[in-house]
């Protein structure tokens, strides 16, 4: 049976323990800020909570050698650099969004923009709940990302190592209001003529089946980066 912890038992942490009880995983403790236990016995820890609470989770995953899931977002880049750096001693799988939607979306901008960047104006617009804490959303920079791997938030969330300077080009456009779950949509805007793609999540319940069936995924594999593109 697998055992996970989950950091951060707000909107996300809540139904992650519901799901993960519900499909029969052992859910070993749940933190609000952090982990100070480090005498539990786990196989992967879960963190969907606020970048403050990075440092506490990595010093557990480095000591006790477990995998890790991370799907908050807001991080500085700083402390990106030392998330992707505990890969080399643990697997991280480690994603903005982890609906399978998005996933795709991710795929069908790395082929297509290609065709359009030249001719059209990218942009993008992402909506959430009232309740965010950051803008903006980490999935739509994941996005610009596909769309532009030399935009500046390559060096954020880029596979590759970034060398160049280049001003960011493509707009991200953030609203706020109700209970929206998220919404994300790219816009290429052409001389009379306007293609866009959008992405609606109607529950955070998707996130939460990525998340878990990563978990699953991820404590077989050896140290190393993991994204939803691995697990497609
Ligand atoms: N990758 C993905 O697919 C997804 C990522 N997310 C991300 O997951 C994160 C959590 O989202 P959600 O569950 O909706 O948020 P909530 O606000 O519902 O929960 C946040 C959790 O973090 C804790 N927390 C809040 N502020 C701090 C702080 N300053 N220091 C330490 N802990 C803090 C909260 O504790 P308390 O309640 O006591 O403040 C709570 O346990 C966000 O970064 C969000 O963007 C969300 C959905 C999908
Ligand atoms: O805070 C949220 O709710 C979400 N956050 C993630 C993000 O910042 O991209 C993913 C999803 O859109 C929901």
């Amino acid at each position: 049976m697998l055992k996970i912890a989950i950091v951060g038992t707000g909107k996300m942490g809540s139904l992650i323990k519901e799901t993960a009880q519900n499909q029969g995983m052992e859910v070993v403790h749940c933190f609000e800020k952090g982990i100070d236990d480090h005498c539990m016995d786990v196989d992967v820890v879960i963190d969907f909570s606020h970048p403050n609470n990075l440092a506490s989770v990595l010093n557990f995953v480095k000591t006790k050698k477990c995998a890790l899931i991370y799907g908050t977002t807001g991080l500085s880049e700083n402390q990106i650099d030392s998330l992707k750096q505990v890969s080399d001693e643990i697997p991280l799988f480690y994603s903005a969004n982890f609906s399978y939607g998005i996933a795709v979306f991710e795929q069908i901008l790395k082929q297509f923009a290609p065709l359009l960047k030249n001719d059209f104006d990218m942009e993008v617009q992402e909506i959430h709940h009232n309740q965010k804490q950051d803008a903006p959303s980490g999935t739509a920079k994941m996005l610009v990302n596909a769309l532009d791997p030399e935009d500046e938030y390559t060096k954020v969330y880029g596979r590759s190592g970034f060398t160049g300077k280049r001003q960011h080009e493509i707009g991200i456009h953030s609203l706020r209001g109700g209970t929206v779950a998220g919404e994300h949509t790219v816009y290429f805007f052409g001389d009379n003529e306007t293609l866009e793609i959008k992405h609606s999540a109607n529950s955070r319940q998707i996130f939460v089946n990525g998340a878990l069936k990563a978990a699953k995924f991820v404590v077989n594999q050896k140290p190393g980066l993991y994204s939803m593109e691995d697990m497609m």
